[in-house]
């Protein structure tokens, strides 16, 4: 709801300095007219008189541009002395290229990439247009800062308070997930920068009265192609509806966005679009290694978990694609002690809890297991040793934005992809992308499996059996769900092995996939042409193809194309070798990670008996063998093979019944608490009612807090959401609403309605 316009905007214009007194004001804080032609060797030029606020000449612009320190831009003395306290010296590339243009009053698109230090080159913009502009409490709004996640929120609020400490702006930090909403209604309009999420926003659009922006000076939207983007797509076109058109509005990504269409929404005028880095040989940071490697979907918790043990001394960045994945990694991790402390980020968890593990990771060793709400901006204090990307990312510029975690500002990083037989498009388009990977192998003899123990582990701990349900169903959906078919396609992951490797008895239900579409995806024929006896009895149909599809994508990427990395010997790990590196030889089909090879050498062991005793040494290895599965290799194997394969049947009919039961359970309990919910709503209501009738000589003021009330338990409340509960969940829920197992029948509703009609 737009607001008519307050009695603010006249009183600004009456305050408002004559143009030669602006000048004046000008001079005396940035030293134009005074050029120190001895220290600085860019003497700056006079502005000339009819110069308007804020604005550069075209002279003095370029010699602006060759800038390289910070103190030779003319900014105001609070603004170096802020920059100067934060140890922020020599300017970036992107900030030289931008600072110049923002600083004239220019609608700027900027493109650079991660790490590189896009955040001054926006916030000092901010600080200094409403320098200028004299800007006070009583001015209200004048610059909104647009994040679309709550941590990258906080990390920008906290960098405009390093830098603009000395300056007397008032500035507040406005993110879901806080419960004193009541509290920032009184005092938003008080506030003259705003850093902001968009669903925050604008509830404080819709539902703050005293809320005015209609004196806006800057807007910025960090991360502009997210913020952009149809996510966000509604609340973004309803906060840009509220805002002046007559504004300075700065985008800037590492991935910016040129959509015509979308840049239309923002109105801009004349911008400038710098892409600092268009020319760079890679899309991705210098120092960045960037690794690869094809890990069946049955194989990523294996391999993960050999990762982390292998690098018990990093800072590690693991990422996953939904929050229920996340929550069963972490928790199972955990139970399993890997030696290294395990952390996890996502959309659901409190704020509060939020916050303290983002610090958290900026200061130790550790693992954390992420969905994308750390994919975009957070800078972790350049702790991130290494990203590990479990799931494929939707996209190249999730892909970039995701590795950009590590090897920030000067520091060094490195990335691994875990990439699927059939998700090797992927790498076409990454390197289509200026995106410079390497292929590389597990060291076999470091891979430890884990299904075994999740399969105990699921046993011991019930809670984490409907973990792991809910992660294999979310990750199906997540790859269902997913836009680009050419990489995603869930009709070729091998569901029955992954499932087997989260330690599930049994492989759940997936109503979204026809059972039918599945079986086509191997087709028969295919498979009898490989004439390999051996190996048919050994692999899965599926694998099979996908070997093939590997081996075809690998061989579409060229040699040629792929930029320089660095040495091998600085790559080789003890787990990741770089020896066979089929990208950069050129095609070599024996040297392409087979998944029938690491089929066989990771030994997946999907049937180990259930409930059998881990034993784990200090570091939460896991001590070899498992009494079971060792017999099998003595004398009496198949005997002992035969017994555990009985008793892992007997088990899993077991697990099959009480899943079953605690279903109906779980269904009458809903079924339960929905009722009560009904019949107290509808018991409140007709105590309200009996109140109205006896209270009409209360006195106005709890009149006003009936009303209130009241209007409060009538009003359907709206729902913000924030960005970053990811995309598949919020799909999740939409699901859950519209065709929700558990709804209740039209039969129970009528039943319902009734018994509640009767009650009366
Ligand atoms: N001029 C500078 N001098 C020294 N350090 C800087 C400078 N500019 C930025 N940095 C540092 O570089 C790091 C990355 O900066 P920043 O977070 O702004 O990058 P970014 O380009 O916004 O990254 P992303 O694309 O991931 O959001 C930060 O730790 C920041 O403190």
């Amino acid at each position: 709801m737009r607001k008519p316009k307050s009695k603010k905007s006249f009183f600004r214009k009456q305050r408002r300095l004559s143009e030669v007194e602006e000048i004046e004001l000008l001079e005396s804080w940035i030293g134009f007219g005074k050029p120190d032609s001895g220290s600085n060797p860019l003497s700056i030029s006079p502005l000339p008189s009819n110069a308007p606020i804020g604005r550069i000449d075209d002279d003095s612009f370029s010699s602006y541009c060759g800038s390289t320190k910070f103190d030779q831009l003319p900014l105001s003395n609070k603004t170096k002395e802020g920059l100067n306290d934060s140890k922020y010296i020599t300017m970036t590339e992107v900030q030289r290229a931008s600072l110049p243009h923002a600083l004239c009053g220019r609608d700027l698109l900027g493109a650079a990439k991660t790490g590189s230090g896009k955040t001054l080159a926006f916030i000092i913009p901010v600080l200094e247009k409403l320098y200028r502009a004299r800007w006070g409490p009583e001015d209200g709004v004048g610059s909104i800062i647009i994040s679309p996640t709550r941590e990258l929120a906080c990390q920008l609020f906290e960098v405009l308070r390093s830098v603009g400490k000395h300056h007397g702006f008032s500035a507040g930090l406005l993110i879901g997930g806080r419960k004193d909403v009541d509290t920032e209604k009184k005092r938003v309009n008080d506030l003259n920068i705003l850093v902001c999420t968009p669903g925050r926003l604008l509830q404080h659009m819709d539902e703050t009265p005293s809320f005015d922006c209609s004196q806006l000076q800057v807007l910025v939207l960090d991360e502009a192609d997210r913020i952009l983007d149809v996510g966000f797509k509604k609340a973004v076109n309803a906060i840009i509806s509220q805002l002046p058109k007559q504004r300075q509005t700065l985008l800037f990504s590492a991935t910016q966005t040129k959509s015509v269409q979308d840049l239309a929404r923002l109105s801009l005028k004349d911008p400038e679009y710098l892409s600092v880095h268009e020319e760079s040989v890679t899309a991705t940071p210098n120092h960045l290694l960037q690794t690869a490697m094809i890990v069946t979907l049955d194989q990523k918790l294996g391999m993960l978990w050999s990762f982390i043990k292998a690098h018990l001394n990093s800072n590690i960045l693991v990422f996953l694609s939904s929050c229920k994945q996340v929550k069963f990694v972490y928790e199972a991790f955990k139970k399993l002690r890997p030696g290294i402390p395990l952390k996890c980020l996502h959309g659901r968890m409190k704020q509060g809890k939020r916050m303290g593990i983002y610090s958290q990771i900026c200061e130790k060793r550790s693992v954390l297991f992420s969905t994308d709400v750390a994919s975009r901006g957070l800078d972790f204090n350049k702790a991130v040793d290494w990203v590990v990307q479990v799931d494929c990312p939707e996209d190249v510029a999730s892909y970039i934005h995701r590795v950009g975690r590590t090897a920030r500002y000067h520091s060094r990083g490195r990335s691994v992809i875990f990439l699927m037989p059939s998700e090797t498009e992927m790498l076409v388009k990454l390197q289509a992308a200026k995106i410079p990977i390497q292929f590389i192998k597990a060291n076999t003899k470091r891979l430890q499996s884990v299904s075994g123990l999740l399969a105990s582990l699921l046993v011991k701990y019930p809670d984490m059996q409907s973990l792991a349900q809910r992660a294999f169903i979310t990750y199906l959906r997540s790859i269902y769900l997913q836009k680009d078919k050419e990489v995603f396609d869930v009709m070729k992951l091998p569901i029955e092995e992954f499932s087997a490797s989260l330690g599930l008895p049994m492989t759940p239900k997936v109503r979204f996939m026809n059972q039918k579409t599945k079986c086509k995806t191997v087709p028969e024929e295919a498979y009898n042409l490989l004439q390999d006896n051996d190996v048919k009895d050994t692999v899965s149909k599926a694998s099979l193809l996908q070997d093939n599809a590997v081996k075809d994508i690998v061989s579409k990427i060229s040699r040629e194309n792929l930029a320089s990395v660095n040495s091998k010997e600085e790559m080789e790990d003890s787990l990741l070798l770089m020896k066979d590196t089929p990208v950069q030889r050129g095609v070599n089909e024996d040297a392409v990670p087979s998944t029938r090879n690491l089929k066989k050498k990771l030994k997946i062991n999907v049937h180990r008996p259930v409930g059998t005793r881990i034993v784990f040494d200090e570091e939460g290895n896991t001590l070899p063998p498992l009494a079971a599965l060792a017999d099998t290799k003595a004398g009496n194997g198949l005997l002992q093979l035969d017994i555990v394969k009985d008793r892992y049947e007997k088990v899993k009919e077991e697990l099959k019944q009480q899943d079953k039961e605690d279903k109906r359970q779980l269904h009458q309990r809903l079924r339960e608490n929905r009722t009560k919910k009904k019949l107290k709503l509808k018991r409140g209501r007709a105590e309200e009612e009996e109140d109205d009738e006896m209270g009409e000589e209360d006195n106005s003021a709890s009149d006003r807090e009936e009303t209130g009330n009241r209007s409060t338990k009538t009003k359907r409340s709206k729902i913000y959401f924030d960005s970053d509960i990811d995309d598949n969940e919020r799909k999740e829920e939409n699901d859950k609403m519209s065709f929700g197992a558990d709804s209740i029948s039209l039969e129970e509703q009528e039943a319902l309605a009734l018994k509640l009609i009767w009650s009366n």
